[in-house]
């Protein structure tokens, strides 16, 4: 009869094999830790050819587009995805810079700093990478690599300040179809989301009013978040609530009323309603009302992307000098700046609390 028991003395006798895993970790290397930060994704190239991966992989998201399935299917890849990726492509065009696509190039310096800046304040080596839920590199590469350094103790920072289910929950489906390769995954940690942490609001608070001692403060500030189908909201997804929750302790912090600062959503996309008031009615309606000098800020993305750069600092500005305003000023997103890094730093920190290196070594 087989021994299960582990007793036997054969067992005693069996040499020992150093297996290194499907993920080539070992188990004799010190257990570490490491940050995933996460963002959306960017294509290749400003062009159609590397915009109809991208928004494939994107657009076919059910996360991204609750649809039915096979009706979707058809009308992504039978209708938009002829049309769209050159549209696209025009529009990355505008902001693609000598270093590349602007999303990828700021969201890999921040790891850099933020890499940079917990050596400096962690007690121990903490790791920072980070992936793209839409293309390259992917999340499930990233966490293999993490865990072939080493790392068995794995927080996930999405990029997104408010959760939604189309762009936090989609990273947490990335997240766990890449645990399901894991023969031995790493213990998990993810951050949902950080609209109303402290320090986030004192650095984009900050951040604001550095801008305004360098450029002056103009007529009006309009917080403008990237916007979701009504319909989500409708069904549960807590991101509007966050959004106004970001907005009310800002407004608060920064000591304005409700006219002073004010707030609406971009980027909508097809022609179901999504989250209102729309950013582009609205820099129309307050030039329309007289103000001249609209000071517009994107709390919703932690680095510039072409949602800020192209959309806010040049589309909405042109409608809103064509509809009689002088200047639409874009206050530029935290970026890879003290601020955001301090922040999210400490951030970290404390949801890492109990992993031995990465309690702070000295006071933040
Ligand atoms: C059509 C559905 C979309 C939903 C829902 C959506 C939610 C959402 N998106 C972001 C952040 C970003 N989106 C970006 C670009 C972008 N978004 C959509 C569509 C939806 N987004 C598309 C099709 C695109 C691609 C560009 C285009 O074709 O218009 C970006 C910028 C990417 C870049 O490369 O710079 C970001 C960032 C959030 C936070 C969010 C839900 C809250
Ligand atoms: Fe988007
Ligand atoms: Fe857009």
């Amino acid at each position: 009869m087989a021994d299960l028991t582990g007793s036997s003395a054969v067992h005693a006798t069996m040499p020992i094999h150093h297996y290194t895993g499907l993920a080539g970790q070992s188990y004799d290397q010190p257990a570490q830790a490491g940050v995933l930060l996460v963002n959306l994704g960017t294509p290749n190239a400003p062009t159609a050819r590397a915009l109809r991966p991208y928004l494939a992989e994107f657009l076919g998201d059910p996360r991204v587009i609750e649809y039915p399935r096979w009706r979707w299917w058809l009308i992504l890849h039978g209708v938009i995805l002829r049309i769209r990726p050159a549209r696209s492509a025009h529009a990355y065009a505008r902001v693609w810079t000598t270093e590349g696509s602007p999303l990828r190039v700021g969201s890999e310096k921040l790891a850099a700093a933020l890499q940079a800046r917990l050596k400096q304040v962690a007690a121990g080596p903490i790791r920072v990478a980070l992936a793209m839920r839409y293309g390259e590199p992917s999340v499930r590469k990233q966490i293999e690599q993490l865990q072939r350094e080493g790392v068995r103790q794995l927080l996930v920072l999405p990029l997104y300040p408010q959760y939604s289910g189309t762009s936090t929950g989609s990273v947490i489906d990335a997240v766990a179809d890449a645990f399901k390769q894991l023969r031995w995954p790493p213990e998990l940690r993810i951050i949902n989301d950080y609209h109303d942490d402290a320090g986030h609001i004192e650095a984009l608070a900050q951040s604001i009013e550095r801008w305004w001692t360098e450029h002056g403060r103009g007529d009006k500030l309009l917080l403008s978040f990237h916007g979701i189908p009504q319909r989500y909201v409708a069904a549960g997804d807590p991101y509007l609530h966050q959004c106004q929750t970001t907005t009310r302790l800002l407004r608060e912090r920064l000591g304005l009323n409700e006219t002073q600062l004010v707030m609406s959503f971009q980027s909508r996309v097809g022609r179901e309603p999504w989250l209102q008031p729309y950013t582009d009615e609205t820099v129309k309606q307050l030039a329309r009302q007289g103000v001249k000098r609209l000071d517009v800020a994107c709390p919703g993305f932690a680095v510039d992307c072409l949602e800020t750069l192209e959309e806010i600092a040049m589309q909405n500005a042109e409608f809103f000098t064509e509809a009689g305003g002088e200047a639409l000023r874009y206050i530029p997103a935290l970026n890879d700046g003290d601020e955001q890094v301090a922040s999210l730093a400490a951030l970290i920190l404390r949801h890492t609390q109990g992993w031995p290196e990465c309690s702070a070594s000295k006071a933040l």
